[in-house]
């Protein structure tokens, strides 16, 4: 038998009485290497629903800005985004943990928020570990986001001391990371909670979390699906005390999980720059990695995956920067299709060159977790860029055998 610490048997029973489900079969255990984790006690069978929340749980900005202004006046709030709004609430509920403020819902889950020295986001690294990424892409989004956040938290706690100087001593910088942490690592897109949920997040969808179904791990390309449905009246449950009915998310589990192994979700298809900024984990050989590339002068992204996936549309791009270039249609195409190889080949090999190496940085003081993630990022950075090689080289092949259909003999000086 399973034993569970109470707070995870306290939040099991607060999703129960407002309308939500816990597999009973699902048990929390705490594992070194993820957290904690949720694992069958008893074999479950394939389509069981492991959690259900219902919406009157689920934490919005909406819920929090309204929970918030039962506390203090947010009226001359204008504009603070969902992080804030969020993080706001979560950090109230730390700062209340003994008063148990009313005004405040969601103590059985804050409850079992992982501790906020647990992390491994770039946020949480030493140092000399975020050193340890120069040269790649993290390193910069982490200095970005850094600096973001702590400007959210000044506005915030600013507010908030203005409110109530006690709160607003509190309300330090590394409890609103550790809230704005909890909303990365936990959250999941708006639009879940649509009728016909998915996680394919849009330009208007906002991070929401859900009590209860963000406590199991992610497991990539693992069968699950998701939910949305109105409780049937005869449900007892699914009336809370105010009668109101609400719609419930619910996370159906696709595989049959044996007794003793671990339920787990699947968070979306993400690479390991996401997963390492906004959860501090990584996957060997992720095959849903990206690098995101930018030409100088312009001030969009591009995002290639493995084996080149995308590069038509920064090729595209270039293409035509060098054709203009060139004076427009004065160069022969099989001239501008070189030169555009040319140029994408010499950007991508300063971009290797740039990329941290095992040998640069031996003797920095990196821990074990973050060396995984370090190793499987750099492997998978550097991997991406050997694939665009390949593909400017395919480019170049292309553009010699255009010229030689058109009568010329490109000579190609190494
Ligand atoms: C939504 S929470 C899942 C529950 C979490 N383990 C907890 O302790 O509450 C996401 C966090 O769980 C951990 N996690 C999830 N999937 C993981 C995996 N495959 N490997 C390592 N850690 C994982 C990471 O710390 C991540 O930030």
């Amino acid at each position: 038998m399973l034993t569970e610490q109470p707070v995870f048997s306290t939040l099991k029973k607060w999703l129960s009485v407002s309308g939500g489900t816990f597999h009973p079969s699902a048990h929390f255990q705490y594992a070194e290497a993820s957290g904690n984790s949720v694992v069958a006690a008893e074999d479950i069978p394939a389509d069981t629903t492991i959690v259900a929340c219902p919406f009157s749980l689920v934490i919005t900005e909406e819920l929090a800005q309204k929970n918030i202004s039962k506390l203090i006046s947010t009226d001359s709030v204008t504009d603070w985004t969902e992080r804030q709004w969020i993080s706001a609430y979560i950090c109230l509920h730390w700062l209340n943990m003994t008063t148990k403020a009313p005004e405040l819902e969601h103590y059985p889950y804050i409850a079992c928020l992982p501790a906020s020295d647990q992390p491994m986001t770039p946020l949480h690294f030493t140092e000399p570990e975020l050193q340890a990424f120069k040269g790649s892409n993290i390193y910069q989004a982490t200095i970005d986001r850094q600096r973001e956040w702590r400007a959210e938290w000044q506005q915030c706690q600013s507010f908030i001391a203005g409110q109530n100087g006690e709160w607003g001593r509190k309300f330090t910088w590394d409890l609103y990371l550790a809230a704005a942490t909890h909303i990365s690592s936990r959250a999941f897109p708006s639009s879940l909670l649509d009728p016909n949920p998915t996680l394919v997040a849009s330009e208007d969808t906002k991070p929401v979390l859900l009590p209860g179904v963000d406590s199991l791990n992610h497991k990539r390309a693992q069968p699950v699906s998701w939910s949305v449905t109105f409780p049937n009246s005869n449900v007892e449950l699914a009336a809370p005390a105010s009668g109101n009915r609400q719609p419930i998310i619910s996370l159906v589990l696709h595989t049959a999980t044996a007794t003793g192994d671990e339920l787990l979700n699947n968070y979306g298809p993400k690479p390991n720059a996401e997963l390492i900024l906004g959860y501090g984990f990584s996957l060997p050989d992720n095959p849903d990695d990206t690098i995101l590339l930018k030409i100088g002068g312009i001030d969009k992204k591009w995002e290639v995956g493995r084996e080149a996936q995308g590069a038509g549309a920064i090729w595209d791009e270039l293409l035509q920067v060098i054709q203009q270039d060139a004076g427009g249609d004065e160069q022969e195409d099989y001239e501008t299709q070189m030169d555009t190889a040319d140029t994408l080949a010499s950007m991508v090999q300063i971009l290797l060159e740039k990329l941290p190496t095992e040998e640069k940085i031996k003797g920095i003081e990196i821990r074990q977790e973050v060396k995984r993630m370090w190793k499987d990022y750099i492997r998978g950075q550097r991997e991406i860029l050997s694939s665009l090689l390949d593909f400017c080289q395919q480019k170049e092949n292309e553009a010699i055998e255009l010229a030689r259909s058109k009568g010329v003999d490109l000579v190609i000086e190494e």
